[in-house]
Order: C-alpha cells, then sequence, then structure tokens
C-alpha cells in the first residue's frame, strides 16, 4: 500500500464525496421549492381576491403531461416525476383553500 489508504478509508472518502454533492443537491431542492411556494401563494391570493378556484384540472394536466416528458428526456422515472409534483400541488391547494378561508372571514 503505498499511500498508507485502506480500501476502507477509500470507500469512506468515496461516500463522504458522494454525500457532499447530495447535501448540496437537497439543498438547491428546498430553495427551489420554496421560491415556487412564494409564486404560489400569490397564485392563492389572487385566485381568493377573484373568487377563482383553488385547483385548476387542466393546468395540472397540462403540468403533467410536460413534467413526464422532461423526466423521460433526463432519465428520471416519469411515474416519480408525476407523484412528486402531485404531493407538491395537493399541498399548494391546501394553501390555496386555507388562503380563500380566511379572506372569506375577513369579507364577513
Ligand atoms: O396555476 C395555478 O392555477 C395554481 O394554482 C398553481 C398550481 C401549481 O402548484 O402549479 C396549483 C394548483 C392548481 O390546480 C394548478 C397549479
Amino acid at each position: 500500500m503505498l499511500s498508507g489508504m485502506t480500501r476502507g478509508d477509500a470507500v469512506q472518502e468515496e461516500l463522504e464525496r458522494l454525500r457532499d454533492s447530495i447535501d448540496n443537491i437537497d439543498a438547491a431542492v428546498v430553495h427551489m421549492l420554496a421560491e415556487r411556494f412564494k409564486c404560489t401563494q400569490q397564485v392563492g391570493r389572487l385566485k381568493a381576491e377573484h373568487d377563482l378556484p383553488p385547483a385548476d384540472p387542466n393546468r395540472e394536466a397540462a403540468q403533467i403531461a410536460r413534467l413526464r416528458r422532461l423526466a423521460e428526456s433526463a432519465k428520471l422515472d416519469p411515474a416519480f416525476a408525476e407523484k412528486l409534483l402531485g404531493f407538491v400541488i395537493s399541498e399548494v391547494i391546501r394553501h390555496h383553500e386555507q388562503i380563500a378561508a380566511d379572506a372569506e372571514v375577513g369579507r364577513n
């Protein structure tokens, strides 16, 4: 052994290197989601002000179709991409409903 490094040390080093990248990616995901929710909060307020429904199934269908295409070209499982978007959108709809309910209380 030239460097005095065992096989276990090398594995540990490689694992740490990969985990550093995973941590950076997770941070980017959190920041991107935070920005997305800032936008959707504004959408929620706009919808509540103009009595528009919280959910828009046509828009969702277009988003799902687009995201599935993007996932395929990025070699990501399209079913997983669809599930992830569905999870995010269901949280957004919950926020929209809360904003609309609060606006309704404010009106009365
Ligand atoms: O675009 C809208 O109308 C939104 O309210 C945003 C959003 C989304 O999170 O992308 C959420 C709910 C709708 O059903 C569709 C899309």
